[in-house]
């Protein structure tokens, strides 16, 4: 018989109505044996994970149970193979050795921090992850009614329209659940899902997560300290007790396993509140006991004590017979294209720069701003020989604005974004490939727009010469400086943290600009091959020397003396540009290096990003020689 459950508007809805569109996936039991985890902590290496065993079945919602500190999230992380070097032992799915790859098709992982998508509704981006995880052969209108499927089922109707950083800390992660519940993965892991909510949040969100794993699916949490209510709902409780297995059972046989050892629990506790006590050897060195009579999560005997829903655990012939007809579909590591999820990506990405109106208009005011001030300070400059100088000024003040302006946001935000990609990446909603280039385009238009406007004040205000050609390519460097500094501030943040990038930013930013004017004034005079190589590393530097050929390169006339001033030393445009030792340069020779820097720019950052999220073996071995060194060379001071 199908067990029923209350539907969203108080109807009866029958398991097997639930998710009914949804492609019907393999259920996975989880076994893990003699599982170990080392981790180098300063100079020593610390042992997390002690010989640990267990099992986790599909069909039933697992509890990670434990003292602070006790490894949990390890545990979890482990299990979900979010974390691979350091651990030892053996994960089995349905019997047989975990292959990772095949595992993370099948397996979705939710974060402790519930971070969504900011600037779009829950109903978009429902519809954006439908439209990742089903691919086009799924039609527009089956997608929906799965959406609305699983939206009715995480209670999430009332919440549709509203914008995801507006939702409350249950509705958050609630609609965390439903987006991974999308393609309908046999095994779901949560970290503290119940952490911040309130009683009645924390039950219905236990609630429905009993009601996902009725459906066949193995749902394993890790958990603070539930309410007695909450630890009662649990099909399956595991306690970790300083990286080994205290107790592994039943909700109903955590009392009688505890009496078993001469531990009664208080009639009036809460059983999961006591059981973490006695873990935490509050009651006394009671935790080596514990493992023993569990064998480190062997023994199986308290599995079954006090089960009800004995007719809702699936067969081990039922986990046979659909594994083998799902062969085909594990094979795919993602449902849409590459092609898809670029214009899916692409298209949430401009979603989002649109409604971020504050920001849009922060960047209209600052670039009006900047344009009206270095406008003003410039003040018809372009022609004035008494103030050549001056001018080049206004090259080297173009180059700075361009550089800064665009890389300082990338700065603050990229690291954040890190986040909800490693989490949509690591759950197989797209490849890193198509999300770099929809996140290059996407922010194209908008640099290009920022930077024509700047340009449009400050050009005409200096009194550029008003050619075509020159005003075209001036705003091609400036564009494409706007773009490298775009991409840089994506390679500085796509491996460090906010503060971290913040500080780093600038940092490289002081020699780039010292590099470009170094030598200016020197005229024809070479200086030393180390600078000019040095040199040759500072895109401002070819900015700089584009942006003099477009205003001051042949055929330009001599400008203009004023009556008041008696000698004007650099009347002469191919004097001045001689006296900057910028005389033998190439407009289209600087165009093409900012190009190619710009590429490999692009190239670096999406390399960085990628072993941000899954490091190869090089890079690993370049964080252990990092990790190394800072342990044995300490520059603290003492
Ligand atoms: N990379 C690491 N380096 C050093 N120690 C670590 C590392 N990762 C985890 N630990 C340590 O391993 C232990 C277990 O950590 P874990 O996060 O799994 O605990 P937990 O049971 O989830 O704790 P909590 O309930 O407080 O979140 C802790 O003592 C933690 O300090």
């Amino acid at each position: 018989m199908a067990s029923q459950s209350l539907g969203p508007n108080g109807g009866v809805l029958s398991r097997t109505q639930a998710l009914s569109h949804l492609p019907q996936r393999p259920p996975v039991n989880i076994s893990f044996q003699d599982l170990t985890y080392t981790v180098q902590d300063g100079k020593s290496s610390k042992l997390i994970l002690r010989n640990i065993n267990g099992e986790f079945r599909s069909g039933q919602l697992t509890a990670i149970l434990g003292p602070s500190g006790a490894g949990k999230s390890t545990l979890l992380n482990i299990l979900a193979g979010y974390r691979v070097v350091g651990a030892a032992g053996s994960i089995c799915t349905n019997g047989s050795p975990r292959d990772l790859r095949q595992f993370r098709k099948l397996s979705r992982y939710i974060m402790q921090e519930d971070l969504l998508q900011p600037l779009i509704t829950v109903q978009e981006a429902m519809a954006i992850a439908a439209d990742l995880k089903l691919g086009s052969e799924m039609t527009t209108s089956k997608k929906r009614v799965v959406v609305d499927e699983i939206i009715q089922m995480l209670r999430l109707h009332k919440a549709r329209e509203t914008v995801t950083e507006r939702l409350s800390g249950g509705e958050r992660k609630r609609v965390s659940i439903a987006l991974e519940l999308l393609n309908n993965p046999p095994v779901i892991f949560l970290d503290e899902p119940t952490t911040g909510l309130d009683d009645v949040a924390s039950s219905t969100c236990v609630s429905l997560l009993k009601r996902v794993a009725r459906g066949g699916r193995t749902v394993i949490c890790s958990l603070h300290t539930p309410s007695a209510r909450l630890f009662a709902e649990f099909d399956h409780v595991y306690v970790v007790a300083a990286g080994r297995c205290a107790y592994q059972g039943s909700a109903a046989g955590v009392v009688p396993f505890l009496r078993e050892l001469n531990l009664p629990c208080p009639k009036t506790y809460n059983p999961a509140d006591f059981v973490i006590e006695v873990s935490s050897g509050e009651y006394g060195q009671h935790v080596e006991r514990m493992v023993s009579a569990v064998d480190n999560g062997r023994n199986h005997r308290w599995r079954t004590f006090a089960i009800e829903c004995a007719e809702d655990v699936i067969e081990d012939q039922d986990i046979e017979q659909l594994n083998t007809g799902n062969a085909e579909e594990q094979d795919k590591i993602y449902c849409s294209t590459a092609a898809q999820q670029f214009l899916i990506l692409l298209r949430r990405m401009l979603l989002q720069t649109v409604r971020n109106r504050g920001y849009l208009w922060l960047r209209v005011g600052l670039h009006l701003f900047l344009g009206f001030i270095i406008g003003t300070l410039f003040d018809k400059m372009g022609y004035d020989a008494s103030k050549t100088i001056f001018n080049f000024g206004f090259c080297y003040a173009c180059i700075i604005v361009m550089f800064y302006i665009p890389m300082m946001p990338v700065l603050l935000a990229f690291p954040t974004e890190v986040q909800l990609v490693k989490r949509e990446y690591f759950n197989r909603w797209y490849g890193l490939k198509p999300y770099y280039a929809a996140l290059v385009v996407s922010r194209t238009p908008a640099t290009i727009f920022f930077s024509l406007m700047y340009l449009c004040i400050t050009y005409p205000m200096t009194s550029q010469p008003l050619e075509t050609s020159r005003i075209l390519m001036f705003a091609t460097i400036c564009i494409l400086t706007a773009l490298i500094s775009e991409s840089m501030g994506t390679v500085i943040s796509s491996s460090l943290s906010v503060v971290n990038s913040v500080f780093m930013g600038p940092a490289l930013s002081v020699p780039l600009m010292l590099l470009a004017v170094y030598g200016i004034g020197d005229g024809d005079n070479p200086s030393p091959l180390f600078w000019r190589l040095a040199r040759a590393c500072s895109f401002l530097r070819y900015g700089l020397e584009g942006l003099v050929s477009a205003i001051y390169g042949p055929p330009r006339n001599d400008l203009v003396c004023p009556d008041d001033v008696d000698y004007c030393e650099y009347k002469n445009v191919a004097y001045f540009v001689k006296m900057m030792g910028m005389s033998g340069v190439s407009f289209w020779l600087d165009v093409g290096v900012l190009a190619l820097m710009l590429l490999a720019m692009n190239l670096a950052g999406y390399y960085l990003l990628r072993q941000r999220l899954s490091p190869n073996f090089a890079f690993r071995a370049i964080k252990v020689i990092g990790r190394f060194i800072k342990t044995k060379i300490s520059v603290s001071p003492h």
